[in-house]
């Protein structure tokens, strides 16, 4: 995503953004609710280039810093230092202009009115944005359409389900005719069946209308479903920025699955998969372990000599999602940086 020469597919990009929230001033103390005493560096150092057609997947543990990293990009947080440009409008400068070309969609409903029909909200969404009363009559329906809610046009916010609420802010947030969508959590509330559905919209899209996408999620079964682009963060400065494929090719290790045919085959086994330095889990007939990064398969059953003519079955998983990210967060920052 760094690392080459712009281009006109480049639509957001971002060089060194650097955040410090700095201390609350003592006398305003008092009359915070929440007050800083200690400067905390959100953003450290972040490049990042997203093109059209692209979706980054924004990854990290709690205070990573991906929501300011977004609000950043929206022009409602300023960075500190270092520069941002969205289509080549500048972060701080032209914050108007991005939010016409930008999608938002924040991770909560609070800006829905819930006494207020889809058609009402999107209404008054638009009008904040500019749009004028044709438009929002050419572009509603458009929309709707777009996210399957066409029917649920006059239905009011409150009795909608959680995955429905989420298809009307993805609506809200396409409103503009957007080039980039920015998308935080948007499958926090919704259920696995709705979430798939959104994610699927979502990847149309992008498909259809060239969108550069920004999005962030902490259940890593969506961003491997998105076959997108990650950028795994940490105490806001990057661990890893590129594609997931890389990053399994530099670090997978997948697991090894033996099913013997009794009991002493399997200890004969698990004993010469020890012998080798292997950690194993013995469940019943069947045996689990990782396979080290400097060997192969055939290596391993190669150690085992004429125990490994017993096994009946052999199955290589890859590791999952879940423990590759977690290898990589453990790895030095240096070690883990921008591929
Ligand atoms: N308005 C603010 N004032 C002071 N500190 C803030 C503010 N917003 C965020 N922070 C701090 O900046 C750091 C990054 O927060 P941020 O909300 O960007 O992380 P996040 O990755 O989105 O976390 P989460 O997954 O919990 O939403 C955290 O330490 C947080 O406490």
């Amino acid at each position: 995503m760094t690392g080459h020469q712009p281009d006109e597919d480049d639509v957001i990009v971002l060089s060194g953004l650097t955040k410090l929230y700095e201390p609350t001033p003592r006398w305003m103390r008092i009359f915070a609710r929440s007050h800083l005493t200690q400067p905390i560096k959100a953003l450290d150092g972040i490049d990042l280039t997203v093109r059209a057609g692209e979706i980054c997947a924004v990854v990290g543990p709690n205070g990573a810093g991906k929501t300011t990293l977004f609000r950043i990009i929206i022009g409602l947080t300023e960075a500190t230092s270092g520069s941002g440009r969205v289509l080549g409008l500048d972060v701080t400068r032209e914050s108007e202009q991005i939010r016409q070309v930008v999608g938002w969609m924040p991770s909560e409903d609070r800006s829905l009115l819930m006494r207020a029909t889809i058609r009402e909200n999107l209404q008054l969404h638009g009008r904040l944005q500019g749009m004028s009363p044709k438009e929002l009559a050419a572009r509603i329906p458009y929309v709707l359409e777009t996210v399957n809610l066409a029917a649920q046009t006059d239905v009011v916010i409150a009795s909608l389900s959680a995955g429905m609420k989420a298809r009307v802010r993805l609506a809200r947030a396409l409103l503009p005719g957007p080039r980039a969508l920015i998308l935080d959590e948007p499958t926090g509330a919704v259920d696995p069946i709705a979430a798939h559905g959104l994610l699927n919209l979502i990847m149309d899209l992008v498909k259809q209308e060239r969108l550069a996408v920004l999005i962030s999620s902490h259940r890593l079964e969506e961003i491997e479903a998105l076959q997108s682009k990650a950028l795994l963060m940490d105490g806001g400065r990057i661990k890893y920025s590129g594609d997931l494929d890389s990053l399994r090719r530099q670090w997978d290790r997948p697991q090894l699955e033996l099913v013997l045919a009794t009991e002493a085959d399997t200890r004969t086994v698990a004993d010469g998969l020890r012998a080798q330095g292997l950690d194993v889990l013995v469940d019943g007939l069947e045996l689990r372990c990782q396979l080290p990064g400097d060997q192969t398969i055939g290596a391993v059953l190669g150690g085992l000599g004429s125990a490994a003519a017993s096994i009946q079955h052999i199955r290589e998983t890859p590791m999952p999602l879940r423990d590759l990210i977690a290898h990589v967060y453990r790895l030095n920052p240096a070690a883990g940086g921008a591929a």
